[in-house]
C-alpha cells in the first residue's frame, strides 16, 4: 500500500509553464476556462510557441506564468490542446516579474510603488518571507496595517488553493471538485483528507464514498478500520433517505453496509459492522431502537412530532358549538353557499370544530376546499370572530392560518377561500440554512390551523411545524392520501390515518363528477382499482391519443399547434411525464416544445446555460429549490421577462429575471442550476399545482416509473381537459402497479406507544361512528 501511495507521489508529471496570453472561454459558474498560453518551459515533447489550455481554474490572469500539468487531447475542429489536471501559479524569480505580480489585480490595495517598496526590502523571496513570517511587512515602511493582512490573506489562499489542488491531483481529484473540497475547509482540506477521507463524502456535495475509499487505502487506513465501517454505515443510511425511508432495520442495514464495503482482500463480517453500529449508537451517530437503524435527525423528527400531538390533542378545545348550534350555523351558510352539505362533509365540519387535530382527506372533487371554507364560516360564526383579515389592527390577533408545502398549493388555497395563505416554510419563518424562526420557544400565533396538501409534508417539516403549535390552537390537515407520498423522507399523512388514533374523514363522495367530469371520473376509477379500456372513451375534457414513443414529440407539438391555432392561451397547458431521459423525456419534450413557442428570434434576448440549455426571454420555466429569501420555491413556475449583460448594470453581472406572477427574481449565472425549462415538468414537481390543460404522455420505456400513484397524482392536476399521450397497454398497466417500495417509517408505533388509550374524537369514516343529523333526515 505504501509503495503504490510513493509511486503516485514520485511519478514525474507531465507539465507546461506557460504564460497566459489571453482566455478564449470562461464559465463562471463551472470556473471552467480555455485559455491560449505561450510556453516557456515544458518537459512533454512539444515544441510549438503556444498551447491552448483548458481545465477548471480559480482565477486565472493574463500575463501571468502557471505550470499546467496534464496531458494532450487532440480535439476534431481545433486541433492539440492540453487538458488540465492541475496548475499553480509560478512566483516570478525576477525584481521586475515580482513587482508586476505583487501589483497586479490579485493583490487588492497593492500599486507599483508598494509593490516595489516590498521587493526593494525584502527581494527576491520576498513571498516566501511573508509567507514565513507576516511581521516583516511591518518593518517596511508606508505599509499599513490593514494592507499588510490583507496581501498576507491573499498570498495564503493563493497558495494554500494551490497547494490543496496540487496534493488532491495525486488523488485523481479533479479542479473542479477541488474547488468545492477548498471552498469548505480552506487550510484543512489535506490535514481532513489524511485523518479520515470519508469526512468527504458528507460535507462535500457530490463526492462519492467509493472515492473516499479508495483514498484511505492509499493512505494506508485499513479495511476493517472503524472509520471506514462507521461511514459505510452512515452512507448506508444517508443513502435509504433518497427512498424516503426514515430508518433501515438492522439486518437489511448490515447487509447493505458489507455489499458496500466488500474487498476481496478481506472477508468482513456483519458481526463487525453490528459491533460498530453499537459504538455508534453509543456516540449518538445513530440511534438503534426495536431492531432499526436511524440517523438522529429522523429519529428525533419522529419523536418530536409524535410528542408535539400529544401535547396537543391532550390540551382541551375553547368554545365548542352543540350539535344544535352548529346545525343552525351551518343551515345558514349552506343558504349562502346555496348548497347542501353531504353526510361526510358535515362530519368533517363538526369533527374538525370539536378536535384539536383532525385529518380531512379525499380525492378530487369530493369538496375538501368546500368543506375548508364551511369550517371556517362556522368557526368565525361560533366564536363570533371575523374572516376578514382586514378587520383586525394587529395581524397576531387574526385567528387563522392557511397554509400549504409549496408556493402555488398556497395560492390555490388563497384563491379558493379569499384568506390569505402562505408556504409552510414562510409561515415558520425558514432562513434558508439555519433552521425556522418558529418553534416552541417563538410559537405561532392563532387559534386554528389549516394545512392543505398534507401528503407533500414530509417528517422533518411536519415536526418543524407541530413544533410551533401552541396549545390552544385547532389542526385541520388535508390531503389525499392516494397522491404521491412526500419527496423527503416518512409518510406521515399515510401513517396518521393508518394509525386510527388522530380523528379523520374520508371524503368519498364525488361532487364535481356530477358537473359531468369525465377526469374526475377516471380519477376515482383508478382510486378504486376499476379502470379499464373502457375507462379511457374520449370525452369533452378527456382524450386518449394513441402513439409511439417515436411519434411522441411530433404529437404533443401537434396538441400546442392546434390549441394555438383554436385561441387557446398555451400558458395554461402543461406537459407532465415521468421521468427526464427517454425519447418522450422532459428533456427532449422540453426542447421541442421551446423552439415551437418561443423560437430563437433576431431581437429576443437568450443565454446559454450547462448542458447546452438556451434560456430566451419568454420561455416558461420552474424553480428547482427553495429559495426563501426571493419567496420563491421548488415547483413555482414563472416567465423569464428579461436578461441582461453584464455591462448592463451595476453588479456588473449578466442577469436573467425571471417573473414568478409579477414577482420578479434575478439570477446570475451561478444561479441557473435553480430553475430548468417548464414546457414539460415532472409528476413528482407537479405535486401541490394544478393546470387548466395537462398532457401526460405514457409509454412503456417509462417502465418502472408507471404505478398507480405516479398517474393519479399526474391526472388529478388538470382541471378542465386532460389528454393522454401514448400506448393504452402502459397506461393500463400503470394505474394496476401500486408503489411496492415500502417506507420504513415507525411513527404509527410512535403514535401507538403514545396516544393509544387517550380519549379523541372517534375517526368518522365509518357510519355507525358518528350520528349526525343527517341521520334523521
Ligand atoms: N355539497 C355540495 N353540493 C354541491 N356542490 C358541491 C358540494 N360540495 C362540493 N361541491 C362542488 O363540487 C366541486 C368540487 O368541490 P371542491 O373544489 O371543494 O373539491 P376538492 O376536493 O377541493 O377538489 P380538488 O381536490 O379537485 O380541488 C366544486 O364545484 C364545489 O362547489
Amino acid at each position: 500500500m505504501e509503495q503504490q501511495r510513493q509511486s503516485i507521489e514520485n511519478e514525474e508529471q507531465g507539465y507546461i509553464t506557460g504564460v497566459l496570453l489571453y482566455t478564449i472561454f470562461h464559465n463562471e459558474q463551472e470556473h471552467f476556462s480555455i485559455a491560449k498560453i505561450k510556453v516557456k518551459d515544458t518537459n512533454e515533447d512539444y515544441k510549438e510557441k503556444d498551447i491552448v489550455a483548458k481545465g477548471y481554474f480559480a482565477n486565472l490572469q493574463e500575463d501571468k506564468t502557471y505550470r499546467f500539468y496534464g496531458s494532450f487531447e487532440r480535439h476534431s475542429k481545433f486541433g492539440m490542446q492540453y487538458k488540465v489536471t492541475s496548475y499553480q501559479t509560478v512566483i516570478p524569480d525576477t525584481k521586475d516579474g515580482l513587482i508586476a505580480y505583487l501589483s497586479s489585480d490579485m493583490f487588492y490595495g497593492i500599486g507599483k510603488k508598494t509593490a516595489k517598496r516590498i521587493v526593494g526590502h525584502l527581494g527576491e523571496n520576498a513571498i516566501s518571507k511573508i509567507l514565513n513570517n507576516k511581521d516583516v511587512l511591518h518593518d517596511i515602511p508606508g505599509i499599513k496595517h490593514d494592507k499588510a493582512e490583507l496581501l498576507v490573506k491573499s498570498l495564503q489562499e493563493n497558495q494554500g488553493f494551490e497547494h490543496i489542488v496540487v496534493h488532491l491531483s495525486k488523488y485523481g481529484i479533479g479542479l473542479k471538485m477541488a474547488q468545492k473540497i477548498y471552498q469548505k475547509y480552506k487550510d484543512e482540506a489535506l490535514q481532513i483528507l489524511q485523518e479520515d477521507p470519508y469526512q468527504y463524502v458528507f460535507d462535500i456535495e457530490g463526492f462519492g464514498f467509493q472515492k473516499a475509499d479508495e483514498i484511505a487505502r492509499q493512505s494506508g487506513l485499513s479495511l476493517t478500520h472503524p472509520n471506514r465501517l462507521g461511514a459505510g454505515s452512515i452512507y448506508v443510511l444517508q443513502k435509504s433517505i433518497q427512498d424516503g425511508h426514515v430508518f433501515i432495520p438492522l439486518d437489511t442495514c448490515l447487509k447493505q453496509v458489507v455489499n458496500l464495503l466488500y474487498h476481496s482482500n478481506e472477508k468482513l463480517s456483519e458481526k463487525d459492522i453490528a459491533d460498530r453500529l453499537m459504538e455508534l449508537n453509543k456516540e449518538k451517530k445513530v440511534i438503534i431502537q426495536n431492531g432499526n437503524v436511524y440517523l438522529p435527525s429522523l429519529y428525533y423528527a419522529e419523536d418530536g412530532f409524535a410528542s408535539n400531538l400529544k401535547r396537543l390533542i391532550t390540551k382541551p378545545i375553547e368554545n365548542t358549538a352543540t350539535l344544535a348550534e352548529l346545525m343552525k350555523i351551518i343551515g345558514q351558510i349552506e343558504e349562502e353557499e346555496i348548497l347542501s352539505y353531504g353526510k361526510e362533509q358535515f362530519s368533517a365540519i363538526n369533527q374538525s370544530l370539536d378536535s384539536k387535530v383532525t385529518i380531512v382527506t379525499g380525492g378530487p372533487g369530493t369538496g375538501k376546499t368546500t368543506v375548508i371554507k364551511g369550517i371556517l364560516k362556522a368557526y368565525a360564526a361560533i366564536h363570533d370572530v371575523a374572516l376578514d383579515i382586514k378587520e383586525y389592527v394587529k395581524r397576531a390577533d387574526y385567528p387563522f392560518i392557511l397554509t400549504a408545502p409549496t408556493g402555488r398549493a398556497a395560492k390555490r388555497l388563497n384563491e379558493s377561500t379569499g384568506l390569505p395563505a402562505v408556504t409552510i416554510h414562510r409561515l415558520l419563518g425558514w432562513d434558508g440554512k439555519d433552521g425556522f424562526e418558529k418553534n416552541q420557544q417563538e410559537p405561532l400565533t392563532g387559534k386554528f390551523l389549516i394545512v392543505d396538501e398534507f401528503s407533500m409534508v414530509d417528517i422533518w417539516l411536519a415536526n418543524n411545524l407541530f413544533k410551533a403549535v401552541p396549545d390552544d390552537m385547532q389542526v385541520l390537515l388535508v390531503g389525499d392520501e392516494d397522491q404521491l407520498p412526500s419527496v423527503g423522507p416518512g409518510q406521515v399523512l399515510s401513517d396518521l390515518l393508518s394509525s386510527e388514533l388522530i380523528p379523520f374523514v374520508s371524503l368519498n363522495e364525488v361532487y364535481r363528477q356530477k358537473e359531468g367530469s369525465k377526469i374526475i371520473q377516471l380519477a376515482h376509477t383508478i382510486k378504486n382499482n376499476a379502470c379499464s379500456s373502457g375507462s379511457l372513451k374520449n370525452d369533452k375534457d378527456f382524450s386518449f391519443i394513441h402513439c409511439h414513443e417515436q411519434q411522441m414529440i411530433d404529437v404533443i407539438t401537434k396538441i400546442y399547434s392546434r390549441a394555438s391555432s383554436k385561441g387557446i392561451d398555451i400558458q395554461d397547458i402543461q406537459v407532465l411525464a415521468p421521468m427526464y431521459r427517454s425519447q418522450a423525456g422532459i428533456t427532449l419534450i422540453n426542447k421541442e416544445l421551446q423552439e415551437l413557442v418561443n423560437p430563437k428570434t433576431k431581437t429576443k434576448r437568450e443565454v446559454k446555460a450547462a448542458n447546452d440549455v438556451v434560456f430566451r426571454v419568454g420561455d416558461k420555466v420552474i424553480q428547482l429549490v427553495n429559495q426563501p429569501e426571493d419567496h420563491v420555491y421548488n415547483g413555482d413556475i414563472g416567465e423569464v421577462a428579461a436578461i441582461f449583460t453584464e455591462d448592463e448594470n451595476i453588479e456588473n453581472v449578466e442577469q436573467l429575471v425571471v417573473s414568478f406572477d409579477g414577482k420578479e427574481v434575478v439570477y446570475e449565472r451561478k444561479d441557473y442550476i435553480n430553475i430548468m425549462h417548464a414546457y414539460c415538468i415532472s409528476i413528482h414537481k407537479s405535486q401541490g399545482s394544478e393546470f387548466p390543460i395537462v398532457i401526460l404522455p405514457v409509454v412503456s420505456t417509462y417502465n418502472r416509473m408507471l404505478r398507480k400513484n405516479l398517474l393519479y397524482t399526474a391526472i388529478t392536476r388538470s382541471k378542465q381537459s386532460l389528454i393522454i399521450c401514448g400506448e393504452e397497454n402502459a397506461f393500463l398497466r400503470g394505474v394496476r402497479t401500486l408503489d411496492t417500495n415500502k417506507r420504513y417509517t415507525s411513527l404509527k408505533e410512535q403514535l401507538v406507544e403514545r396516544l393509544q388509550g387517550i380519549e379523541t374524537k372517534p375517526a368518522v369514516d365509518e357510519e355507525e361512528k358518528v350520528i349526525t343529523p343527517y341521520d334523521f333526515m
